[in-house]
């Protein structure tokens, strides 16, 4: 990205200061703080002025977008052209932010502004040294390292199945990651699974009745899966084990997909009485033919790595001894590729898909919701819950 200039408080160049007034923080999932204050806001605005060093260009552009989103509310504007490097960034960086509250961006400034003390502006120009752990919730733990921001679906006694608050949590992590200082985000699982799909207890407890669980399932899940499709930079997943169910069919919207011979894909959806998500049912025809998609998302059949590479979906299979050792090795080095190359070069392959995939992800949400509330669908969650089926 062409520099941003930075001028410290004693030269502050007037058009410049809307770049600087706001120091973003980090999202801080699930762990809400006290609302700041317009007066702790004007106070924390000030205090970015009198900054001696400069924070780097990615604290910058999230202080930009922070001030923006607290003042203006969500990106409204056109998105700048592909040569206005600098405005598109920006651009960028305020869109990042979604739907998230002018409260909690006023907040996040104000606490990415009393982050920049002199001790901690290290971190934030993207001095990586120590694990720099970034965010935690208990079955997403998010850390950054050497220009990796890993995503650990982290939950092994239950298989690393997503609940409602993990697929919260993933929305903040990518959110969140779009604009920190790292080059690339990957994904992996912690024990022997990745991930087995769906938590088929989320519909189990449905307070205000099934109706309204499908709908908010709905539009969880459409925000879930858009913030894949919108997720600017690489994004690797590190299959260490078998995935299932959304697992495996978010694959299409990865850049790279790694696994470990010991990982299995498998997509039992029919099984479950419900369809395919997160646009599987436009990505996986188009990488493996509509006849191998259909096996998968039809019939449910489960693909070995092997498999799995030889249909396209894999990028390249390991053997577990070495897998760890030989994927982040490698990933480290992609790591240290030229950022912005990378991001402009995956814009350039998803831009004309993007409107494409959101319209998928709609109408694949909207049937869901449907299905959801069907006989077929309540009868395979009660037979897992009751222990009567398993894959
Ligand atoms: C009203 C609407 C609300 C909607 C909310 C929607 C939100 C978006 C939804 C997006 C659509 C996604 C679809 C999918 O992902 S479909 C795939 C769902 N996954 C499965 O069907 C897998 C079910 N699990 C199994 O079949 C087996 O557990 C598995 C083969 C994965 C492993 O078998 P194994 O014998 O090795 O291990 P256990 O069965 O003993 O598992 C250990 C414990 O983990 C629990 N477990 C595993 N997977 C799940 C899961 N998906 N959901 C909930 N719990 C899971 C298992 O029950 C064991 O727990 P206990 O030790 O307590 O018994």
């Amino acid at each position: 990205m062409t520099a941003l200039t930075w001028r410290p408080a004693r030269c502050w160049c007037p058009s410049l200061l809307q770049i600087f007034r706001f120091p973003v923080a980090q999202v801080h999932v699930g762990r809400p703080t006290m609302r700041a204050s317009q007066q702790d806001f004007e106070n924390a605005m000030n205090q970015v002025k009198l900054l001696k060093e400069d924070p780097g260009n990615q604290v910058k552009l999230k202080l930009y977008a922070l001030y923006k989103q607290a003042t203006d509310g969500p990106c409204n504007v056109p998105k700048p052209g592909v040569f206005d490097l600098v405005n598109k960034a920006k651009w960028e960086a305020w869109n990042a932010l979604g739907s998230l509250p002018k409260e909690t961006a006023r907040q996040n400034y104000v606490d990415l502004v009393s982050s920049l003390s002199p001790s901690s502006q290290a971190s934030s120009q993207g001095k990586h040294g120590a694990d720099e752990k970034t965010q935690e919730s208990k079955n997403i733990v998010v850390t950054s390292e050497d220009g990796i921001t890993k995503i650990v679906f982290n939950r092994p006694a239950k298989k690393n199945a997503i609940t409602f608050q993990m697929y919260q949590d993933i929305i903040l992590a990518l959110k969140s990651a779009s604009t920190d200082n790292s080059a690339i985000t990957v994904f992996t699982g912690t024990g022997d699974y990745y991930c087995s799909g769906n938590d088929l207890t989320n519909f189990t407890s449905a307070p205000n009745g099934m109706e309204e669980a499908a709908r908010k399932g709905a539009v969880l899940l459409r925000e879930f899966v858009n913030s894949f499709i919108d997720f600017p930079k690489p994004l690797v997943a590190v299959v260490n084990g078998p995935a299932v169910g959304i697992s495996v069919t978010l694959l299409g919207l990865f850049d790279a997909v790694y696994a470990s011979d010991t990982a299995t894909f498998h997509t039992p959806f029919s099984q479950l009485g419900q369809t395919s998500e997160a646009c599987s049912s436009y990505t996986f025809p188009k990488i493996m033919g509509p006849a191998k998609a259909t096996e998968m998302l039809l019939f449910g059949k489960k693909l070995t790595a092997r498999e799995a590479w030889a249909q396209g979906l894999v990028s390249e299979v390991f053997p577990e001894s070495t897998f760890e050792k030989e994927v982040w090795t490698r990933l480290k080095a992609y790591a240290k590729l030229p950022p912005n190359s990378m991001r402009i070069s995956k814009e350039l392959i998803r831009k004309n898909e993007k409107e494409k995939l959101y319209a998928v992800n709609a109408e694949e949400c909207t049937i869901l919701q449907a299905k959801w509330l069907s006989e077929e669908c309540v009868n395979a969650i009660m037979n897992f819950v009751s222990r009567k089926s398993k894959l």
